[in-house]
């Protein structure tokens, strides 16, 4: 049974075909990562399924929601949660505070019943939680800008997670990293899997076979094919289309 699905997804640039009939899903728990050459079209696609585009043609659902019209803050309000390839933090404020913010965001009116104070507890408790989970409690207090590049997408990721998605759109959170943050996030996307399905954008391939369950590589606009990592390698075309260095390798 399918957690999210994309039926028929078209998206037209005038005469270009960026989105070619793309049907993808991934299931409750999954690591499902997308890959592709540049121009391929992941970009677009990510942007039709978190709402920044509208589709031509086709369907998005998630838990059986179908998210095709709505705004992008609703396809959040129904658990669809997006991390950017910049990120999303405010620079300024603390840690602590960028988390407390998202954590507050998210609960919206469900502490009204509590005490002032219970419900400052509560959100802070949440705000830990969140830091816990990334690896940032240490840094609670530094100013989110200032932070090293590799803990800013960390707590982007916290920030995403604080809407608790069902499914989590990471748009190469590898991107910019040195060897060591690259193997810190590829263990925290491994531990995530526990509590959101993962709709993975990355060009980095070491990553993308160690964490996908299933790999869609997308071509032109269309999914070439879909599988598992040994699927994928073995391709004849994918390996074409990635001039038989970076797959095979
Ligand atoms: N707003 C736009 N207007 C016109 N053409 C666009 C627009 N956005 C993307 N395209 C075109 O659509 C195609 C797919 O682009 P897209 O950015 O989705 O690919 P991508 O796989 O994300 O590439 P990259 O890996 O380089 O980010 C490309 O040919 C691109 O030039």
């Amino acid at each position: 049974m399918s957690l999210f699905v994309t039926e028929g997804l078209v998206k037209r640039f005038g005469g270009l075909l960026a989105t070619d009939q793309v049907d993808l899903t991934v299931a409750p728990g999954e690591i499902h990562a997308l890959i592709g050459p540049n121009g391929a079209g992941k970009s677009t696609l990510v942007n039709l399924v978190s709402g920044l585009l509208p589709a031509d043609a086709g369907r998005i659902v998630l838990d059986g929601v179908d998210l095709t019209a709505l705004a992008p803050h609703m396809r959040v309000r129904h658990g669809l949660a997006r991390c950017f390839q910049i990120t999303s933090v405010f620079r300024n404020d603390s840690v602590r505070d960028n988390l407390l913010l998202a954590v507050q965001a998210q609960a919206g009116t469900s502490f009204r019943c509590l005490r002032r104070r219970e419900a400052e507890t509560a959100l802070m408790d949440g705000a830990l939680a969140l830091a816990d989970k990334v690896g940032l409690a240490d840094v609670l207090d530094r100013p989110a800008g200032t932070l090293p590049h590799g803990m800013q997408k960390k707590l982007d990721v916290a920030l995403a997670l604080a809407a608790r998605p069902k499914l989590l759109l990471l748009d190469e959170p590898m991107a910019g990293m040195g060897p060591e943050d690259s193997l810190q996030m590829v263990a925290l996307i491994d531990r995530l899997r526990r509590d959101t399905a993962i709709l993975l954008i990355e060009h980095d391939m070491d990553a993308v076979f160690q964490l996908a369950d299933r790999i869609s590589v997308l071509v032109y606009g269309r999914v070439l094919t879909s599988g598992d990592a040994a699927h994928v390698k073995g391709h004849p075309e994918v390996q074409s289309v990635y001039l038989g260095t970076e797959v095979a390798a």
